[in-house]
């Protein structure tokens, strides 16, 4: 029989010392959540690293911390804000897989259809969308240089960037900064090998999330994004967002819904009457437990 005795020993002290935490995914997106609200959450940088790394802590894409809305935010109706933290602590502006899931945390301790989530840049309105199903109006995306942003003035609907296969990309920014690359067959695309020079490159200071796309009808399109700092993750919201947009300004598409489908599966983006953009997927629950950072 296991020896049970280190985790009766250490268990006890771990409940009264650590933080507690649940990790949740967002179409296989993961995230380790820690409400903030009662005590604030500050870990350091190397804190924020070591939870993150699957082999040295819990494993997750985003750290998300649950705080009190600002009285702005409060103001506008919204019941938390979300901070989304990437694995070298550096603060990402939107996560749309994130807000799914932090958005249903919410719903179901207000037992509400539907909330307002704050984050750094501004509110987004969350609603109910069947089973752990929840749709964000992720809000209005931008396609000036200047709020991507870029370093210098380009047309954001044909940038002048490319790398091998990738070539002519669209650059928007729906809260965080995305380029969306369009090619006849994804999966000869490695986009390990081509993605990295793209996102460091001088033209983006605060760096860029890599999206490539192959449009397979009108209404259905195959994407995969390589996320700051330099993650290939099976799914992006906000990547499934901007290129469903990009899309549309390239005339690939006239629709106003879309199914995005990411290699963990399909988010649906709709395009609303205002040009707001509202996203809808999953979440799902992995396990919760506690941190040793205060
Ligand atoms: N790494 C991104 C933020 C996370 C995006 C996310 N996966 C999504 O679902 O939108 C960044 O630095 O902008």
């Amino acid at each position: 029989m296991m020896n049970q005795y280190p985790f009766r020993k250490i268990l006890p002290q771990i409940g009264s010392m650590g933080r507690p935490f649940l990790k949740m995914h967002g179409l296989r997106n993961h995230f380790i959540i820690v409400d903030g609200r009662e005590q604030p959450f500050k870990p350091t940088i190397a804190a924020i690293s070591r939870i993150c790394d699957p082999h040295e802590g819990v494993g997750a894409e985003q750290l998300l911390i649950i705080e009190n809305p600002t009285t702005a935010g409060r103001n506008k109706g919204a019941e938390a804000l979300m901070r989304i933290i990437n694995i070298d602590g550096r603060e990402a502006e939107a996560c749309g897989n994130a807000t799914r899931c932090v958005a249903y945390l919410i719903l179901e301790e207000k037992n509400a259809e539907k909330i307002i989530l704050e984050t750094i840049t501004g509110t987004l309105e969350c609603w109910r969308a069947g089973e752990q199903r929840v749709s964000v109006n992720m809000g209005h995306i931008s396609k000036d240089w200047w709020k991507i942003p870029l370093s210098e003035a380009q047309d954001t609907c044909h940038l002048d960037i490319s790398n091998g296969p990738l070539k002519n990309p669209v650059a928007l920014n729906i809260g965080n900064p995305h380029v969306v690359f369009f090619v006849n067959d994804l999966k000869t695309i490695v986009m390990e090998d081509l993605c990295p020079a793209i996102q460091t490159d001088p033209l983006f200071p605060n760096q860029i999330n890599v999206g490539v796309a192959q449009m397979v009808t009108d209404s259905h399109m195959l994407l995969a994004v390589y996320e700051r700092p330099g993650i290939l993750t099976e799914a992006c919201g906000s990547g499934a967002c901007v290129a469903f947009y990009a899309a549309r300004l390239r005339g690939l598409t006239d629709r106003d819904k879309m199914t995005v489908e990411l290699p963990a599966g399909p988010i649906e983006v709709a395009i609303q009457p205002d040009d707001s953009v509202v996203m809808t997927g999953p979440v799902a629950f992995c396990f919760g437990g506690f941190l040793l950072e205060k």
